[in-house]
């Protein structure tokens, strides 16, 4: 069968170019309107429409932006899903998907090399986190309405291809993290069983654990798919019961971690802080790239755009809230947990727990064991959430099949997209062990993060370079991704030199190159926008 050009365009542009009645097309009426100055030229040009050549249409096709306007997503809105979430929802819906097992694990892992440095660690990383969240607050009040994301993001600002791109990095991270996160919740579920004494070791591996074959590649278990569907038929009701299962789960995790505190600062002796770093800054720098993954999460906010009351004001608060929110939460954790214990005698793997049944404060334990499970189940569940919406996006753009951009009618939840990303979980939570490969989350994330904090820059930079002039023979597009670029190799030079102990000179000049484009960048976006005066 042959596929001409027009079939590669998204539904945005094919509709565009079709009958003049349909409410899409009043509503890409509407966006060409808003195309003026910089999207005019990115508009998908007539030639990649009009019959050339197949792979200059898919070149076309993967570079083109997609316009947006404020005013255009608002039309949009009107789809299927519908506003039911206030700023309250949307800052505990931020915390539900960031706080989960990270800080009962990783806290104990990192302090065990950083010592009670690793309350620096986090806050370093919550730095940088807030940097990030500030880019995703602002993309978030641009583009209040329409779901996607990092995903819409990075198409607004760069290009189909990296949108798609940045979509498949998403959904790895996302597919296995639910699977891994399923099985962990399985684990625990089969250990709070066991607490019954004529249960404890007759529960078949099978149900929780996990029973082998093939020489470990497949493990089986069926808790694991067991959760995943409840949560998927929770999320399919209607976005208000996820969010109330939501709100009250991440609530009582809140409290869990505050009752922690309180209960651990009553044990904490000052004098198990000193030295606060003995392994030094480095292995405190080395331990906040580790509890990044402890942030992750607050990026599932912007993925609500559609379903917030008042998005243009609550998203950006909803991001930075649940935010700063867990700075605050995991910075009193670690300084409570160091000043319990030694940080040498720190377990590895429940560190939270056992420092407390070190100074015999059992219900503390137990306390915290239920905060991990309720943890667990809302990063599952917004996680899931984030998914669906994400392939309702693309199942919109026409870049997945249509199946996955129906909303259901009366329960207004992409009904379909839901059940696929319950069921590729669960097939994978189901049959395999994930964990060997839950490693790799933080990458998917990372490259989320990295590429929406590019989308802030390039779409400022084309706000203001639009009617500038070239200053050299390079364009002004090619000026802004050359500073980019240069920085971002500047920062990779940085880290290996810093991980890996060369002399520091290589830093101080990576860092001076740095500086200098970034304030090129900073400087050409101040002279176009002089000229734009
Ligand atoms: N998209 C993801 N990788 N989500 C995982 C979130 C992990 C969460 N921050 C935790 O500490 O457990």
């Amino acid at each position: 069968m042959t596929q001409g050009p027009t079939s590669l365009l998204p539904v945005w542009a094919r509709t565009t170019a079709r009958r003049p009645s349909s409410r899409r097309q009043s509503l890409h009426a509407t966006t060409a309107e808003a195309m003026d100055g910089e999207d005019a030229h990115h508009r998908p040009s007539s030639s990649s429409s009009s019959g050339g050549p197949f792979l200059s249409g898919l070149c076309a096709a993967a570079l083109r932006r997609k316009p947006i306007s404020a005013r255009a997503s608002a039309a949009a809105s009107g789809e299927g899903l519908v506003r039911q979430l206030g700023v309250l929802e949307l800052v505990l819906l931020g915390i539900g998907a960031s706080i989960g097992a990270g800080i009962f694990v990783i806290t104990g892992t990192v302090a065990r090399d950083a010592g009670p440095g690793v309350t620096i660690s986090f806050a370093l990383a919550g730095a940088a986190c807030v940097l990030n969240a500030l880019c995703y607050a602002e993309l978030a009040s641009r583009f209040p309405a329409v779901v996607g994301g990092a995903y819409l993001y990075t198409y607004a600002a760069f290009n189909e291809l990296t949108a798609f791109l940045v979509f498949t990095q998403l959904m790895l991270d996302y597919h296995i993290g639910a699977a891994s996160i399923a099985r962990s919740l399985a684990s625990y579920f089969i250990q709070f069983l066991e607490l019954i004494p004529s249960v404890k070791g007759n529960v078949p591996s099978w149900i929780g654990h996990g029973e082998e074959f093939f020489g470990g590649v497949v493990s089986v278990n069926i808790l694991a798919p067991i959760l995943l569907v409840i949560l998927t038929v929770i999320l399919c009701r209607g976005v208000k019961e996820s969010s109330a299962v939501n709100t009250f789960m991440t609530t009582l995790k809140i409290i869990i971690v505050i009752v922690v505190v309180f209960a651990g600062v009553f044990e904490v002796d000052v004098s198990n802080w000193s030295p606060f770093m003995p392994n030094g800054f480095k292995a405190v720098v080395t331990g906040s790239t580790v509890v990044f993954f402890a942030y992750v999460g607050f990026d599932a906010v912007a993925n609500s755009a559609e379903e917030a009351k008042n998005p243009q004001r609550d998203l950006p608060i909803g991001i930075l809230g649940s935010l700063l929110a867990c700075v605050i939460l995991y910075v009193a954790v670690c300084l409570v947990i160091t000043g319990m214990l030694p940080y040498t005698l720190l377990g590895e793997d429940a560190p939270l727990a056992e420092a407390f049944s070190a100074k015999g404060l059992k219900f503390v334990t137990v306390l915290i064991s239920i905060g991990a499970v309720a943890g667990l189940t809302t990063t599952l569940l917004v996680g899931l959430y984030v998914q669906s919406r994400l392939y309702l996006g693309l199942g919109r753009d026409g870049l997945l099949p249509s199946i996955f951009s129906k909303v259901h009618p009366t329960l207004h939840t992409p009904l379909h997209s839901q059940i696929w990303v319950g069921c590729v979980a669960a097939v994978l939570a189901g049959l395999f062990n994930v964990h060997a490969l839950s490693h790799i989350l933080s990458v998917g994330t990372l490259t989320g993060y990295s590429v929406v904090s590019a989308c802030v820059i390039t779409l400022r930079w084309s706000d203001k370079a639009t009617n500038s002039r070239s200053l050299g023979k390079f364009s002004i597009w090619q000026e802004g991704v050359f500073c980019l670029v240069i920085v971002a190799l500047c920062g990779f030079i940085a880290g290996i030199s810093y991980r890996f102990s060369y002399s520091i000179a290589f830093i101080i000049i990576a860092f001076l190159i740095a500086t200098v484009g970034s304030f090129s960048l900073l400087f050409r976006q101040v002279s176009a926008f002089s000229f734009n005066l």
